[in-house]
């Protein structure tokens, strides 16, 4: 006899409540609008004040054109069709070098076969590519069994409770956020302790100053908050500063002290546009301070969606994970297991991000040309964009020292302010609604990365093709 009850099972409230309380900003409600516009738009030709929608939001290069590099495409092409490697025809479509790299590949990977499971964390052979490739970056020893594939940059977060607190830059790329909604964590926001609301500071570019940091650990102490972890985004993600290497020293010397995990999110390592910043890696700072794998533990985050690659579809990166002890290294493999293995390609794309053609190899010059132009591009668009934005009424923008975004704080009048509290939206959130509406713009309100009370940002990625900027 069918039961009476028709209640639906499973209703929005019956939801998880951390899921319920997981926001990401990036893929928001703005980006709901703008597909309804487009759709719009395509039913209706003229029915908006504009042509098109320009997706700013998602630090996404190749949906706006940015080309892939033809030799890590050859190599994924190849490797996933070994069958054609000895036709002639496949040597006069590819590059020598990158069949080379093909055998190479494929002889590090059981059966040679590309649709199988590899180890759990990822084909040995293409880690011990990956380390050989950080120790040439950073000039320190990188062990293979350290390095973690991962399908994109998604941080393996050691969350034990509510009161456990994992320390996140103001405003933060809202992963980490999500990422801690879900696992049930405390978002303990860098330079805002409760009662006088201190963030960091938009006057001096965003740097990360050690004496708030050691204020807002005993503050989160003081509210029983066990901060475990210290996230560093750097080329930071809205901001795009790059991180001073002193500034950077000090971090490493601040988390050995107080006992924090410190995950090093270095998914924009490839994007540096200014001369006076370089990129050095969190683990290259720590070991040349003496700090080696039993005094710090250190979990550092490489991707392939950014750089001058941006392979973001192709789901790759890795977590290279030092200064744990033996069983706890067992438990985030136990966790990592869970999934399996990530994904082949994304692992191959992984270690020729990590290892791309050398000056003397066949496809070296073709290369650099292609991530030379990407990169100087962008360098181009950020500098462009800050000045265009610099240029309009009540828009102050720093400039974008690395990343792919800019994050311009906007002054609106009280009128805005209020209609937008009316509606019950954030202000810059009303704004971003209006700029949609207005020229068919998508960027991502300031409040979804978090700023200083009464201030109001948005976030606007660097990628559009350059012909359409000055738009
Ligand atoms: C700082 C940072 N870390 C990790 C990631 C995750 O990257 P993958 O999972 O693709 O490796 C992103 C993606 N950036 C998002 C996606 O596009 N725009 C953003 O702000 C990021 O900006």
């Amino acid at each position: 006899m069918a039961s009476g009850n028709s209640t639906p099972h499973l209703t929005v409230e019956s939801l998880n409540p951390k899921v319920l309380k997981c926001e990401y900003a990036v893929r928001g409600e703005i980006v709901s609008l703008a597909q309804k516009l487009q759709q719009d738009l395509q039913a209706n030709p003229g029915s908006h004040p504009f042509e098109e929608i320009l997706y700013c939001n998602i630090g996404n290069p190749q949906s706006l054109g940015q080309q892939p590099i033809t030799f890590f495409r050859e190599v994924l092409a190849l490797c996933d069709h070994p069958n054609i490697l000895d036709k002639s025809e496949t040597h006069g479509l590819f590059s020598a070098d990158s069949i080379e790299r093909v055998w190479q590949i494929l002889d590090q990977i059981p059966g040679r076969a590309t649709g199988a499971y590899s180890h759990s964390q990822g084909i040995k052979g293409l880690r011990d590519t990956i380390a050989a490739g950080i120790e040439a970056r950073d000039g320190f020893p990188a062990d293979p069994n350290d390095i973690f594939l991962t399908d994109g940059a998604s941080p393996a977060v050691l969350i034990r409770s509510e009161n456990d607190g994992i320390f996140c830059p103001i405003p933060q790329y809202p992963l980490y956020s999500a990422s801690i909604a879900l696992h049930g964590g405390t978002l303990q926001h860098i330079m805002i302790f409760s009662g006088s609301l201190y963030y960091l500071d938009e006057a001096t570019g965003w740097g990360l100053e050690i004496s708030e940091l050691k204020k807002q650990l005993e503050t989160a102490r003081q509210k029983g908050i066990t901060v475990r972890a210290l996230v560093v985004i750097n080329p930071g993600n809205p901001t795009g500063q790059v991180l001073a290497e002193e500034n950077q020293r000090d971090i490493v010397e601040f988390c050995k002290k107080e006992g924090l995990v410190l995950l090093a999110d270095e998914v924009y390592q490839e994007n540096i546009y200014v001369p006076e910043k370089q990129f050095h890696s969190f683990k290259k700072v720590s070991r040349s301070m003496g700090y080696g794998d039993k005094d710090i533990p250190l979990v550092s985050f490489q991707s392939v969606s950014k750089g001058y690659y941006g392979e973001c579809g192709k789901r790759g990166g890795y977590m290279e994970v030092t200064g744990f002890s033996p069983e706890v290294r067992e438990q985030i493999y136990k966790v990592a297991s869970v999934n399996l293995c990530s994904n082949i390609s994304g692992q191959i794309l992984a270690s020729l991000v990590m290892s791309p053609p050398n000056v003397g190899d066949e496809s070296y010059e073709s290369y650099f040309a292609e991530k030379d132009g990407i990169v100087q591009s962008l360098a181009r668009l950020a500098k462009t964009l800050e000045d265009g934005l610099n240029n309009l009424e009540g828009v102050t923008c720093n400039k974008a020292e690395g990343a792919m975004y800019l994050f311009p704080r906007i002054r609106l009048p009280n009128k805005a302010i209020k209609e937008a509290e009316s509606l019950k939206k954030a202000p810059d959130a009303y704004y971003a609604t209006r700029l949609l509406n207005a020229t068919g713009i998508v960027v991502v309100p300031g409040s979804g990365f978090g700023q200083v009370p009464g201030t109001w940002h948005f976030r606007c990625t660097i990628l559009p093709q350059e012909e359409k900027i000055p738009a």
